[in-house]
């Protein structure tokens, strides 16, 4: 491994990842892959995780075409050096932010959305001119397998490498020293990947789950809520980092929340919802028995029915759900919705902030003003009003955790960024020593009255009064020179009339 992240060094130094058109061939011929190889790349997601290939397209593909055309039409202006404000000792000199790689990079995935999770990161990656290390997750085998096998079709090989393993081979690719780690996963591990970092200083983007939160309002279209919430919870049954948690509500509202959840299972999913190619499966045995254990002792208001040879979890809904219990201590990632209730939304309000930060937060009302008092009393990674993960969908918007829930973000212009340094540059001329002169040894009250001037813009009346003064002598000294500039051209224009005038030319 030692030697494979050498390798990618020494590419990376010779400077071949730099240049904008090397990106852009790299992005091309990534969307290339994506295209061409499509069939292949569903049916892996499909055998990873019991998903049609219609739905494999939509919450992976699609992402993915998207963001690399994104990068294709933006990386000009992103790549680009961004001037900056000066101050007055510098308003002579150029000043710019120049985003420059870091170096070599290693991503590491989950996975519950195993092409996704691999492939936005490194199309940031490469835009921004790194070379990278992948490491897809071992649990979803089939996606891990085609991309080693795909990605060294397409791109360059000694910038760009698949490492494929479990615990060992990760824990044998973190001893290595990268230039930054980007990682999706739990937050256990997030915390083991962030101490192998910090032995090299390494950076880190942590992108974690948690339990993310959805209080309905009782001044709310509970419709067109909860099939929105049924949307997001049952997709990809209930193994989305971003999907509602578990909902938060006036206990008067408990009933009809049930019922039209049921109702909208029904309408998505049919009424055998084993057959339908739009429930997917959990994804292991061990996930398996851990969503079933968090069932126990609890009041299911439907759902419920498992399946130990399928995977199979059906969409469930518990009411009555004690905060204290199990299902509400650590994160669901299966479909299973939980209804806690509260009195109102200042109680819904503690109840999130007594918990850690979590990834995502959705807020349901008519009422746009307890929307945003929602948002400006709690903290989270993002937050959807009146939806459900649309917010990932945004590539303008950052997409990443606070807290428990991870740091840094991605998506678009700040995957660029979370894998760039961006470079503070000053270039100044050699001239201006009078200036300089301020700032350099001995030191006197009167020097550090001009610092103070020029750096923070702070004066007193006097100071005020010379620097009126000197102005004015400079405006004068401009004009001086350019009257007299004025008058030796007027001089040289009148004696070469009175020259014309003199000996007319033959063609005049
Ligand atoms: N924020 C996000 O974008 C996002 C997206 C997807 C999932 N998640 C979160 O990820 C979690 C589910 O993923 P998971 O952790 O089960 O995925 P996982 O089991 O696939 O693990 C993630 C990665 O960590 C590696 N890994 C596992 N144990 C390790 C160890 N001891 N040392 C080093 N590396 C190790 C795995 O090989 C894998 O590549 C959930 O909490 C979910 O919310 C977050
Ligand atoms: C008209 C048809 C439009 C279909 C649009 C479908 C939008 C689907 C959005 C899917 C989003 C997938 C979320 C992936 C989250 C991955 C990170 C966490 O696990």
């Amino acid at each position: 491994m030692e030697r494979q992240v050498q390798r990618l060094r020494q590419a990376f130094r010779s400077g071949r990842s730099r240049p904008l058109r090397f990106r852009q061939q790299q992005l091309e011929a990534l969307r290339r892959m994506v295209q061409e190889r499509e069939e292949d790349i569903l049916a892996a997601i499909a055998a990873d995780l019991s998903k049609s290939k219609l739905n494999a397209y939509s919450h992976e593909v699609i992402t993915i075409l998207g963001e690399i055309d994104f990068m294709l039409a933006n990386l000009p202006e992103l790549a680009s050096a961004k001037p900056a404000k000066k101050n007055l000792l510098t308003m002579l000199d150029e000043a710019y932010l120049q985003p420059e790689p870091l170096g070599v990079v290693l991503i590491i995935g989950a996975w519950n959305y195993p092409f996704v999770l691999i492939m936005q990161p490194l199309v940031g990656a490469i835009a921004a001119g790194n070379a990278a290390i992948v490491k897809p997750s071992e649990l979803s085998e089939n996606t891990a397998k085609l991309l080693a096998k795909l990605l060294p079709q397409y791109l360059d090989q000694d910038l760009y490498a698949v490492v494929n393993g479990g615990v060992a081979e990760t824990t044998e690719l973190l001893k290595q020293r990268f230039d930054h780690i980007l990682y999706t996963g739990n937050t256990a591990v997030g915390k083991i990947v962030m101490e192998a970092a910090a032995k090299h200083l390494t950076p880190v983007t942590l992108e974690l789950g948690g339990k993310s939160p959805c209080y309905i309002d009782r001044d709310c279209d509970l419709d067109v809520a909860c099939r929105r919430i049924t949307w997001g919870k049952y997709m990809n049954c209930g193994q989305t980092c971003i999907a509602p948690d578990y909902v938060l509500c006036e206990a008067s509202l408990q009933d009809q929340i049930i019922q039209k959840i049921k109702e909208t299972v029904k309408e998505f999913y049919g009424e055998n919802i084993k057959e339908s190619p739009d429930y997917e499966r959990i994804v292991n045995l061990r996930h398996f028995k851990r969503l079933q254990g968090l069932l126990e002792g609890q009041k299911i208001a439907f759902g419920g029915e498992t399946d130990e040879v399928t995977r199979y979890i059906a969409p469930t809904v518990l009411t009555d759900v004690d905060p204290n219990s199990k299902v509400m201590q650590e994160e669901i990632f299966g479909p299973i919705l939980p209804i806690v209730s509260v009195k109102n939304v200042d109680e819904a309000i503690s109840f999130i902030n007594d918990r850690e930060k979590p990834l995502a937060l959705y807020v349901f009302s008519h009422n746009n003003k307890l929307i945003k008092r929602v948002i400006e009393e709690t903290s989270s990674g993002g937050v959807t009003g009146n939806d459900v993960i649309m917010h990932f969908t945004v590539n303008s918007l950052p997409f990443g955790g606070v807290g428990a829930s991870g740091m840094g973000a991605y998506h678009g212009k700040y995957s660029f960024d979370t894998f760039s340094h961006q470079r503070p540059c000053l270039l100044k001329g050699l001239k201006g020593e009078s200036v300089n002169k301020l700032r350099y040894p001995p030191n006197s009250q009167s020097k550090l009255g001009w610092a103070k001037f020029l750096l923070l813009k702070k004066f007193n009346r006097a100071g005020l009064l010379t620097l009126l003064v000197t102005c004015l002598a400079v405006v004068a000294a401009v004009f001086i020179k350019k009257y007299q500039a004025l008058s030796r051209g007027n001089a040289l224009l009148a004696s070469l009339v009175v020259h014309r005038l003199r000996w007319p030319s033959k063609h005049s």
